[in-house]
């Protein structure tokens, strides 16, 4: 099921065997590009979009690239000279876009005050949408909540003034697009939009802050949360603001996501058995370290509904809240027909203001820091790590459950779908944390790895304090996900040719890294969290097996334990999940999807859920994502001509669902594409994820590997040794119950008891340990 679309003959690049990586094709880079400029993959240079930078050079792996001298520095606007640039404005007419824009929001506050009164504007609570829109993707609590408004209403509050700006001055979709339209705000009453730069001290901290500030110096706020993703191409809006894109010819909606859904993609059972479950279930866990983006709720917290009350349609526009973009459900749709549901509730993501006080289109927020930073663990704010922490011996709290360490409990009553006597719902760092009982044991066995390695400190520390404790655990915690991330994790998903090309493997024995540049922005791209990582989607396995001692005992259907994650207090199932996501195959990543997500998906009690094939699409229109051809032009493929590219089958129900070829969704095309050699996903996914670990590596002043003149917290050579050793089994073996695991296979991402992979007693030398002991002062 993987094969869809077979790439243009004419394609040298792809067609030809020069990309094919052999040792002697490897050249520094700098030596093919004029000097500032160096030579990286064409989806890493954002100024290549631009016609005007076109000079190809060899990329590493032999694969063409383009030199490149913006420094992937994706916020960087654009200056040219020579370009028409909108004149600079005088006081008074920005003074007046102020205005306008002020009286914009107080509209829409009052506007939202009525709604609010009203019924149906606030999503019901038992509804999968309530799971979903409030569950999933809200805010952390009340301090959270005001921080979050804050900034998004500032950022709604920019795009009232540009478009404001973009009527009175004439300016065109293209330049807004190439950000071309700067202008300074400081002396306007727009002033107090410019986005809080935090105060870093000139000594450099050892310790990475939980927020992620201070990281970069220069750019003090990346990676932290509350701010916008980054984007390797502008955004397409229908008024190159915020406006969802329209089809390309008739200039008409696009089809509504449920039916591209239903069209394209069925429930089959067509296992990988060259991967594990974990490795979809790690990748879940791993975007939750690195991306949140939120939806916008009416002002008190509360959910907002664009649905009539059952569903039946959507709510009239003057009814509706301005962050509304239901999805419409087909009256033919052979599932949701029967419940007579017309209606899926979607509400637009909030908004995150530019640093650099300038008008422009709209910017998504991501709630938590961006860096791989263990966030899902700690938290990314200090509060939230404040009401995680014992502060006692540098732990973390627990939940004693007879004599089992499980993570606390939740105290927010909406946080899981019931909080019945005898049930069970944690906290955790990240606020998804209950959405998959899976994903909960991965967050148990993080949590407890970080005590575990804290009371190893303690015993050769005795005299840390408690604060010391924490900080050194944390970091050493964090450095072990980075290597299973590198050094496991992404080369099963990109493979070895794509972590060649990007230069994304890790040193090796107890060497530093040198390739930090403060240039790089490390911030997650827009395209990567909203289409390219949600790959994992289609992997997911609608019924996980469990196994007893001896046999299978039970499959379950994955959404009665979504939000519901009571059963891990059992007393075997926390091993029992763990040897059915190390065992049990993933699902292919191509076009099919499991029911238990585009119909069951949050359903709770109720006989129908929401669709997630559905919410990507439309997910990916509401952040303005390009059309699927434009990413293929970033990555330096030819652009598809006609769907007959695709499969056969596919083209014939791709062209029943788009009118062209350039309105095909990113995360649509992206999926069906043929695989890349060595890799679960073809060209076009792998190549945007590939950059985005390459931001994450060398955009990160605190990566654990690098030397001291870089990373204010370095580890010494023989610590680093060490952390090199960690592995996804180290972790399991050292923090599972230990009733039903003890073996696991060396790489647990990928077929286990296979020659290369063997199974090896957890008790012994052949999963490798980090000796503590190198942390003794
Ligand atoms: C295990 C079952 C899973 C469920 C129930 C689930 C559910 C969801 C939901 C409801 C969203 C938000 C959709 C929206 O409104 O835009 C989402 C987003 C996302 N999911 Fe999943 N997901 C699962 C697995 C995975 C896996 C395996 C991966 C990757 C390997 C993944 C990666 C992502 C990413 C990157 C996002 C975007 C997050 C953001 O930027 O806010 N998910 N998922
Ligand atoms: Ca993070």
């Amino acid at each position: 099921a993987s094969s869809h679309l077979t790439h243009d003959k004419n394609t040298e690049e792809y067609n030809d065997k020069s990309h094919i990586h052999t040792p002697k094709d490897i050249k520094p880079h700098t030596d093919i590009c004029n000097e500032p400029a160096v030579c990286v993959p064409h989806v890493s240079c954002p100024a290549h979009v631009r016609k005007d930078n076109k000079t190809s050079c060899k990329a590493i792996g032999g694969r063409k690239g383009v030199c490149c001298t913006s420094g992937r520095n994706l916020t960087e606007t654009f200056h040219e000279k020579g370009r028409h640039h909108v004149q600079n404005l005088d006081k008074v007419t920005l003074n007046f876009i102020a205005h306008h824009s002020q009286s914009e929001m107080a509209f829409l506050r009052t506007k939202e005050t009525h709604l609010l009164a009203r019924e149906n504007n606030v999503l019901r609570q038992g509804s999968a949408s309530y799971s979903h829109t409030f569950r999933n993707s809200r805010a952390f609590d009340a301090t959270d909540l005001s921080n979050v408004f804050d900034v998004a209403n500032k950022a709604l509050e920019i795009a009232f003034a540009t478009k404001a700006f973009k009527h009175r001055q004439g300016i065109t979709n293209q330049q807004l697009e190439l950000g071309m339209i700067q202008q300074d705000l400081k002396l306007s009453s727009l002033s107090e939009f410019c986005g809080r730069r935090p105060f870093c001290p000139p000594v450099l901290e050892k310790f990475r802050r939980i927020d992620g500030t201070c990281n970069n110096l220069k750019n003090s706020a990346w990676g932290g949360p509350f701010t916008p993703y980054a984007r390797l191409l502008p955004p397409s809006y229908e008024d190159g603001i915020w406006a969802p894109r329209l089809s390309a010819r008739s200039h008409e909606e696009l089809t509504t996501p449920r039916l591209i859904s239903t069209t394209l993609f069925p429930d089959e059972d067509i296992p990988n058995t060259g991967y594990t479950l974990l490795l979809a279930q790690f990748g879940q866990f791993l975007s939750h370290d690195i991306t949140h983006s939120m939806d916008t709720s009416f002002g008190n917290g509360s959910a907002i509904s664009c649905c009539q009350p059952e569903g039946a349609g959507a709510l009239p526009h003057e009814m509706r809240h301005y962050a509304c973009m239901p999805i419409q459900i087909p009256n033919k749709d052979k599932f949701y027909g029967v419940f007579n549901q017309r209606c899926m509730n979607f509400v637009r993501s909030l908004l995150a203001p530019r640093e650099d006080c300038t008008l422009g289109y709209a910017q998504q927020m991501n709630k938590i820091t961006h860096f791989i930073d263990c966030s899902s663990i700690y938290g990314s704010t200090p509060e939230q790590t404040g009401e995680l922490r014992s502060f006692e011996d540098g732990k973390l709290i627990v939940f004693n459950d007879f004599g089992r360490s499980l993570l606390p409990l939740s105290k927010d009553p909406e946080a899981c779908l019931t909080m019945e006597q005898g049930s069970a719902c944690f906290q955790a760092g990240d606020t998804r944390s209950n959405q998959m009982i899976s994903l909960v044991a991965l967050h148990t066995i993080f949590h407890r790895e970080h005590n575990r390695v804290a009371e190893g400190l303690q015993k050769l520390n005795p005299l840390w304090s408690d604060e010391s404790l924490f900080l050194e655990s944390r970091r050493i915690v964090i450095a072990e996900m980075q290597t299973i991330i590198f050094k496991e994790w992404v080369p099963a998903v990109i493979g070895d040719l794509a972590m060649e090309e990007f230069q994304l493997k890790l040193e090796e024995g107890s060497e530093y890294a040198y390739d930090y540049d403060m240039h790089i922005e490390p911030s997650i791209t827009n395209e990567f969290a909203t289409a390219a990582l949600r790959f994992g989607h289609s992997a997911v396995d609608g019924l996980i097996k469990l196994y007893g001692p001896k046999k299978m005992e039970e499959m379950i259907s994955i959404p009665e334990i979504m939000f519901h994650p009571a059963r891990l207090r059992k007393r075997l199932f926390l091993d029992e999940i763990l040897s059915s996501l190390t065992t049990e195959p993933i699902q292919e990543v191509d076009h099919s999807f499991s029911e238990g997500l585009t119909r069951y998906m949050f359903r709770g009690g109720n006989p129908f859920g929401v669709d997630l094939a559905a919410l990507n699409i439309q997910r990916g229109r509401d952040h303005g994502l390009r059309p699927y051809n434009d990413y293929r032009e970033l990555t330096g493929q030819p652009r598809i001509k006609s769907f007959k590219e695709f499969r056969p089958d596919m083209a014939e129900k791709l062209s029943k669902v788009y009118e062209s070829v350039d309105d095909l969704d990113l995360w649509v095309g992206g999926l069906l594409e043929p695989k890349a050699p060595g890799s679960l996903v073809g060209y076009t996914f792998r190549d945007i994820i590939a950059d985005q670990f390459s931001r994450l590596k060398k955009g990160d002043k605190y990566f654990f590997e690098n030397d001291p003149s870089i990373n204010p917290g370095y580890f010494t050579p023989d610590q680093l040794r060490e952390i090199r050793k960690a592995s996804m089994s180290r972790i399991i073996c050292d923090n599972s119950d230990g009733i039903l695991l003890g073996r696991q296979a060396i790489n647990a991402f990928r077929q286990p008891g296979v020659p290369g992979n063997e199974f090896a007693d957890c008790d012994g030398a052949s999963i490798p340990r980090v000796d503590l002991r190198y942390w003794k002062h």
